[in-house]
């Protein structure tokens, strides 16, 4: 039997004896461990308290168990063939006694230096408590990077495929350049699936392309498949699966991404059988919206909305794959980026909830303010890229920035502009609305979009030179819904007019009562399009005062419910109350104006 190594003076023969029976067990091929091998350790650590660790090939033999830290570690002359670029084949498994996993600068020292597989520390508190990993996860010129994991549970350390990350960690490590696997970068292969719906696959890739470019990937091509029942494994046909891997190889994709929101289930299935990262709409946009993030509620709503969606994927491979390289789907504005934690993921998304609810009563405070001014307030809602940041700015002398690029405003921004008649009102410039906008980020914005709950009026932006410029609008209507704005008044904005040539598509556009054809850019129908907000907003209420008597003094409450109150004032003959009401509502109330019945 070979014998124990490390700091063995003074330990119990029994001990000795138990931690000699480590060398009996084995793992199968790509496991990490096995529930009998962690809890053996967990056993004698406990006893010892001091660490233990084994050293487990790739064939899961153990080639040696020591006792004490890792840096004592020497390793038996491991297979001479493997070249000084590569990893060791072999894994370090650990204990830490106290609970705690989280990888020392010994242990990562140590990793760096036997270029192990893997090293994991298993936190020892009344048996495994949780455990924690790293591996190197690329190189600069003379130094490895490291990426770590953790803490997780053992389930989820054990479903890890460990043959898979150290085939894709070798593949990396034997380039010559550095690969930096930050700075690695991506190429994409997109997937669709036509379900000969509204939305035509092939606009709806390009769309899903425009997206991935924004991310940063460069995009290699794409495929789709006519479906309409999706497979609950894979999402598309398993024939489709082996296509996408020929693909793949030929088109030298290292990314995979889907038009649509894949289940946890799908996506872990797809990474397991193509060997590479698959990621989905949602993740992309996510992605997106993460680097775009500026104000710190921006901040906030992204990474709650990211850390929600990253909730039911926690565990298994697909999160380590999905991490390994950097890139679309790591990115996020907090640090808990690469946090693989559940328990705290949830209290995270607590704090980040508390804190977004009190913002938003901050930003209810200034809206009642205002609201009491009686500044009317428009807000302006579209498709991403439709324009709105380029009219308020042309409206407002706002300076948001606008470009060619989708998500550009993440951030409401609120200006005041001044309508024909001197009256001033107020814009806001809200986030680009996109077609299966993830429904996490829809919540978690959804205090950024109470402007557009709460506004007098809504403006509909449109690029009318977008072919699919009716989709758009049916996706905002959409969004709309969600919101529970679907009601309010709107003024349908035909946007970049100078871009259309054929006058008959603007006069079909028109058709319909409140829409207006502009062109933002060249302030083309600008003015005519404050006439209409003017009497848009004039048409949203009506003032008045009225003398409530006092039997009646019930419907002051109401009339705090359905209207701006200004003013009340106990009067002899009855509360005068001094109101601004909509338009049905002033039909009830007008017999209360005195002089008028
Ligand atoms: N030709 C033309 N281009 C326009 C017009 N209005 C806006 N654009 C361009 O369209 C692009 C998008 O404009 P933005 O104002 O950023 O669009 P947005 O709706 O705010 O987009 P997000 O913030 O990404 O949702 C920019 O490149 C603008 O210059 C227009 O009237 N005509
Ligand atoms: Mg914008």
């Amino acid at each position: 039997m070979p014998e124990v190594h490390g700091e063995k003076d003074g330990l119990k023969k029994v001990l000795i004896d138990s931690l000699e029976q480590l060398y009996q067990y084995t793992v199968p091929f790509g496991q990490t461990i096995t529930t009998e091998l962690a809890q053996a350790m967990a056993a004698i650590a406990e006893q010892l308290n001091r660490e233990i660790a084994v050293y487990i090939n790739r064939r899961g033999i153990v080639v040696q168990v020591a006792v004490g830290d890792t840096k004592t570690v020497t390793l038996p002359a491991t297979d001479g063939r493997r070249s000084p670029g590569r990893l060791s084949g072999i894994r370090c498994i650990h204990t830490h006694p106290g609970g705690d996993s989280r990888l020392s600068s010994i242990d990562v020292a140590s990793l760096k230096k036997l270029r192990f597989d893997i090293m994991a520390a298993i936190g020892i508190k009344n048996g495994i408590h949780e455990i924690s990993f790293g591996f190197i996860s690329g190189h600069t010129a003379d130094e490895y990077d490291v990426r770590t994991v953790g803490p997780i549970s053992l389930k989820e350390f054990i479903q890890i495929d460990l043959g898979y990350l150290t085939n894709q960690l070798e593949r990396l490590l034997d380039s010559k350049e550095a690969v930096s696997t930050m700075a690695q970068s991506e190429k994409a292969l997109l997937v669709g699936v036509d379900r000969q719906g509204d939305w035509d696959v092939s606009h709806s890739l390009s769309e899903l392309a425009q997206l991935t470019e924004t991310a940063g990937a460069e995009v290699v091509g794409s495929v789709w498949q006519k479906r309409s029942r999706m497979d609950a494994a894979y999402f598309i046909g398993r024939g489709k699966v082996q296509e996408i891997s020929l693909v793949r190889q030929e088109l030298g994709a290292n990314i995979i991404i889907f038009d649509d929101e894949l289940s946890p289930a799908q996506q872990r299935n797809l990474e397991q059988a193509l060997g590479i990262k698959v990621i989905d709409r949602p993740a992309l946009i996510l992605d997106i919206f993460a680097q775009r993030a500026q104000s710190h509620e921006g901040k906030l709503q992204v990474e709650l909305a990211q850390l929600k969606y990253n909730l039911p994927r926690l565990g298994g491979q697909g999160l380590v794959l999905s991490r390994l390289g950097g890139g679309i789907g790591t990115r996020g504005p907090g640090e808990t980026k690469l946090e693989v934690d559940r328990r705290r993921i949830r209290s995270r998304i607590n704090d980040i909830e508390q804190e977004i609810e009190s913002l938003k009563k901050h930003r209810a405070l200034h809206r009642e303010r205002r609201q009491a001014a009686r500044v009317p307030t428009t807000a302006l809602i579209g498709y991403t890229n439709a324009g709105k940041s380029t009219l308020l700015n042309k409206l407002t002398a706002a300076g948001v920035l606008a470009e060619d690029k989708l998500f550009a405003t993440l951030d409401s921004t609120t200006r005041r502009s001044i309508l024909p008649g001197g009256k001033e009102f107020l814009l806001t410039d809200t986030v680009g609305f996109i077609q299966k906008l993830p429904h996490q980020l829809i919540a978690a914005f959804r205090g950024t979009l109470e402007e557009v709950v709460q506004a007098d009026l809504l403006l509909h932006i449109i690029d009318a030179s977008h072919p699919q410029y009716e989709q758009h609008i049916q996706a905002v209507y959409q969004v709309l819904r969600e919101l529970g704005a679907e009601t309010k008044p709107v003024i349908t904005v035909f946007n970049k007019m100078d871009k259309l040539d054929n006058p008959h598509i603007t006069g079909r556009m028109l058709r319909e009562p409140n829409t207006i054809a502009v062109s933002a850019e060249n302030g083309t129908n600008l003015d005519k399009l404050l006439v209409m907000i003017e009497d848009n907003l004039k048409a949203t209420t009506v003032d008045a005062t009225l003398l409530i008597p006092y039997d009646q003094s019930g419907l002051i409450a109401k009339l705090y419910d359905l209207a701006t109150v200004y003013s009340v004032a106990y009067e002899e003959a009855g509360i005068a109350v001094a109101v601004s009401l909509p338009p049905e509502q002033f039909e009830r109330y007008k017999k209360y104006i005195p002089g008028e019945e």
